[in-house]
């Protein structure tokens, strides 16, 4: 664990990465409360294990480098938000779609969905029209597949730049707000360090291995996290799948349900 720290690495950050990296203290340790912010992890009650692919080539280079180019100078990225609540999220995102409920229940139940912000506006329009929806649009047959799932289609869909300066390099262990996510780096391979994409089961996994426009698609309840970024920074855009039919994805139900 100590490894993936960088020297700076403040005593939350300690705390928080070594609630999900201690995978010998077996699941319940993912659902510890933190002892500095009492932010409960939202994995507690994983449902399946993870089921992981690859696809390489998802977005091509330079898809993945207009979108690098087009929100570099966006100022949201630079808003922290509420710092209490944003723990552990990556500094500067941008969320492009947001179709998702966000109902008393269902914010609930998603926990630090309250760092998301619907940063949508004619400036990213574009951006969406020409990448992420023909991409969308691509990745929703193969995600129909994997999930053995015909209703599926994009909920969400926002850009992560976590970098090793920043107050916040890493992303907690947690499962998703979707039945699939599909997250593409849009970084080069070898332009940074840390930032492993890593799943309980499959800690070997690291998106270091993966070049710009590959992407990562997995289940939503998977418990996955990001290791910190130690070098460098590391640009992702991530897609939520839902079911229109079903609204709340299937593994937040049982958890809930798990609960009462
Ligand atoms: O940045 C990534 O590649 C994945 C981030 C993630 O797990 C999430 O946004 O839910
Ligand atoms: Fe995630």
């Amino acid at each position: 664990m100590a490894a993936l720290l960088p020297a700076n690495a403040t005593a939350h950050d300690r705390a928080r990465y070594a609630s999900w990296t201690d995978k010998t203290r077996g699941k319940d340790a993912l659902s510890a409360t933190c002892v500095q912010c009492e932010d409960v992890s939202i994995c507690a009650v994983p449902t399946q294990l993870p089921g992981v692919a690859i696809v390489r080539g998802a977005l091509s280079r330079d898809d993945a480098r207009a979108i690098r180019a087009w929100l570099a100078d966006d100022p949201a990225f630079d808003d922290p938000g509420d710092i209490a609540r944003t723990d552990g999220l990556p500094r500067r995102q941008v969320t492009l779609l947001r179709q998702v409920c966000i109902c008393e229940e269902c914010f609930t139940a998603g926990g630090s969905f309250a760092a998301y912000r619907i940063a949508a506006s004619p400036r990213h329009a574009r951006l969406i029209s020409d990448i992420v929806m023909p991409l969308a649009t691509k990745l929703v047959v193969f995600a129909k597949a994997k999930a053995q799932n015909q209703n599926l289609s994009l909920w969400s869909a926002f850009v992560r730049r976590y970098d090793a300066t920043s107050s916040r390099r890493a992303m907690p262990c947690h499962a998703d707000m979707s039945e699939l996510t599909v997250s593409v780096s849009l970084s080069p391979q070898g332009s940074y360090q840390g930032g492993a994409l890593e799943f309980e089961g499959a800690p070997a996994l690291a998106t270091g291995n993966l070049d710009a426009g590959d992407a990562v698609v997995h289940h939503g309840g998977a418990i996955h996290g990001i290791s910190p970024v130690t070098q460098g920074e590391r640009w992702s855009l991530v897609c939520f799948f839902g079911d229109d039919s079903r609204g709340m994805p299937m593994h937040v139900a049982e958890k809930i349900l798990l609960r009462m």
